[in-house]
């Protein structure tokens, strides 16, 4: 935000819709920059090294299990934590040793951190008081950032007169009513029911295109972070295991890691073999499942394979497909929309989920025989860890 309260006036030409989302930053492009973060509480670390960059309008998810170090690590970026290690440059300039409130970052906490005594008008003006501009001079911010977020049939209400998804978009409100440069976003949606929650993603998505603005999402639902992210970083124990576009993380994850965390997949531990005609296997007990290999691994290597659960095809009769194996249905579940499949196979109980036609439309019996399959091109295998 510009230093200058007149500039407060301009807020409407501050954030400009999106058309697109933002090429991945160079390094003289970046926006935000994180640098060898580290944050450690005693002798825990909780954030360990942590380094990326963010272009204008990127949208990145911090992503990964309960206390992995997501909190920790928005919290140093918006200068909350003073005893981080590191680096935090905004265009190019160093605010690390800069307070919280001289980051033109705006935060959206889990719990909102509304407060209850002012109304949602006065909490969205908070910033801007707090920067001595004055009530006048900050209307039209305020009016702008209300009716971003929709809520201008209930700006003189409290708090406590505001639904959960209400306040949740009162506190956005009040984030970027001082135009920040940077927003974050920490587990936006997490306090609300799970019906609500679908609705807001969508919402959070459109307040977020409108704004076309720098973000930060803390989560741990992956869905949220696919949703509304150009990019994902995956967090395991305070470090960094891999940031990509939702896409290719998905995809191609880099570590066991990764491809264990995102989605549904079914895991074996096995050893890698070439075969003399070319192709490639992974032994799992008396079992081979041909691979498509995506990084080098010579024969003996210990793996493991990740099979997703989407991938996997079942069928009553022969499947055109790899890695055929007969197996026993333990459950058959129909669930609306997918039927989810648990079957005893050679290789262990696998899980696997349909959404087609034939499936749906099926009914299968607990203890019937079925051949499940999947293409050699949707295994992944990553080789174990050394040492
Ligand atoms: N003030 C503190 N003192 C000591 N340890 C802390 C403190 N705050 C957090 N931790 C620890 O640091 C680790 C990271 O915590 P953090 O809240 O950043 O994780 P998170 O990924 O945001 O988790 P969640 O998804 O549950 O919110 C955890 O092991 C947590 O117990």
């Amino acid at each position: 935000m510009a230093s200058d309260a007149n500039a407060v006036v301009s807020f409407k030409d501050a954030f400009k819709p999106r058309t697109s989302p933002p090429p991945e930053p160079t390094t003289r492009t970046a926006h935000l920059e994180v640098i060898n973060v580290t944050m450690d509480y005693g002798s825990f670390r909780a954030v360990d090294n942590v380094s990326f960059a963010l272009s204008r309008g990127e949208r990145l998810a911090l992503l990964g299990p309960s206390g992995c170090g997501k909190t920790t690590l928005i919290n140093v970026i918006a200068g909350f934590n003073k005893h981080a290690v590191g680096h935090v440059r905004i265009n190019g300039t160093d605010v690390s040793r800069r307070p919280a409130y001289r980051r033109d970052i705006g935060v959206v906490f889990q719990n909102y951190a509304l407060f209850p005594h002012l109304t949602v008008e006065d909490n969205v003006y908070f910033g801007l008081k707090m920067r001595r501009v004055s009530k006048a001079k900050a209307k039209p911010a305020i009016d702008r950032a209300i009716e971003l977020v929709r809520l201008e049939p209930f700006r003189g209400r409290y708090p406590h007169q505001l639904s959960g998804g209400q306040q949740q978009r009162a506190a956005i409100a009040r984030a970027i009513a001082i135009e920040p440069e940077i927003l974050l976003l920490d587990e936006p949606l997490s306090n609300l029911d799970a019906k609500l929650r679908e609705q807001m993603r969508t919402d959070l998505l459109e307040i977020l295109d409108e704004l076309s603005i720098t973000t930060i999402l803390v989560t741990h639902d992956q869905a949220e972070a696919l949703a509304l992210a150009d990019r994902v970083a995956v967090l395991n124990a305070g470090h960094v295991e891999q940031i990509a576009r939702p896409i290719d993380a998905y995809e191609n994850p880099k570590t066991q890691f990764v491809a264990g965390f995102l989605g549904e997949s079914n895991a074996f531990d096995g050893t890698v073999q070439h075969r003399p005609d070319g192709t490639a296997a992974i032994q799992i007990g008396p079992q081979e499942l041909t691979f498509a290999p995506r990084v080098e691994m010579p024969s003996g290597t210990k793996a493991r394979v990740f099979i997703r659960a989407e991938r996997l095809r079942v069928s009553r009769s022969r499947l055109a497909t790899d890695n055929l194996m007969e197996a026993r249905l333990k459950h058959a579940i129909y669930l609306g929309g997918e039927h989810r499949f648990v079957l005893e196979s050679p290789i262990g109980v696998l899980m696997a989920v349909s959404s087609s036609e034939s499936d749906l439309s099926n009914t299968y019996k607990t203890g019937e025989k079925v051949m499940v399959g999947c293409s050699a091109a949707s295994l992944i295998v990553l080789p174990d860890d050394e040492g």
